[in-house]
């Protein structure tokens, strides 16, 4: 496939990996992978979850050119495969004296997570305060992204088991983006553009 270099090991994903709007994949149905996992596959979720760590260091970043990153999906290397990384840190605490306060996990969610879907959700809806991004929109697109405040996925996790979990407040917001991305949406899909701030039938605003 043209993305060679994702499968050579030693490749870092950069910012020159991430397909950008009008790319045909952002806008295609990737496939489910099939089990056992290749060593390809495996490959490949492992360097997507490299490239969010590498985006949220501040050495690597600046190294790589990086824009932060919680969450890639492979639609956006222009594969299309069902494979997600999320990486979300637990903000650090600050004492008395504003000194930070290592916490106690570092992350809030750090998984790879292969053919996921949304099998269950919420009547109430959720969207995060501020909107969202995409690393493969190079433009703001303002307005409150409707999503659902709680999903129940399932997916398959790298050692192939088969995992179903619970989520709400932010990282059942960023799982919906990035399973989105595998079903050729985008964030800006939810968002009413008559009325991009509209907060409408209860729905929550997570920070
Ligand atoms: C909220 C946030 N979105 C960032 N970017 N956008 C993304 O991740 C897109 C995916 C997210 C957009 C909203 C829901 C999912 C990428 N998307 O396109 C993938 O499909 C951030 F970078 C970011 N953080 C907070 C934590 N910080 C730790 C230290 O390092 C910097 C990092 C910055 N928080
Ligand atoms: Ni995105």
């Amino acid at each position: 496939e043209i993305q060679q270099n994702l499968i050579t090991a030693s490749h870092m994903i950069d910012m020159d990996d991430i397909v950008r709007e009008g790319f045909s994949t952002l806008r295609e149905v990737a496939s489910d992978v099939t089990f056992p996992l290749s060593d390809e596959d495996i490959l490949l979720g492992e360097k997507m979850l490299q490239f969010l760590h590498h985006s949220q260091d501040p050495v690597m970043s600046e190294k790589l050119g990086l824009r932060g990153g919680v969450g890639l999906a492979a639609n956006q290397l222009g594969l299309l495969k069902k494979v997600i990384a999320v990486l979300i840190p637990n903000e650090p605490e600050f004492d008395e004296e504003d000194n930070e306060i290592a916490p106690k996990e570092a992350y809030k969610m750090r998984e790879i997570m292969y053919n996921a879907k949304v099998i269950s959700h919420s009547v109430q809806d959720a969207a995060v305060e501020g909107g969202e991004g995409c690393l493969s929109v190079d433009r703001e697109v303002p307005g409150y992204v409707v999503r659902h405040a709680r999903v129940t996925v399932e997916y398959i996790n790298k050692d192939g088991e088969k995992k179903k979990i619970r989520l709400k407040d932010f990282p059942a917001i960023c799982v919906q983006h990035e399973i989105d991305h595998t079903n050729g949406i985008m964030f800006y899909d939810h968002i009413n553009m008559n009325d991009p701030w509209e907060i409408k039938d209860g729905m929550l605003v997570v920070k």
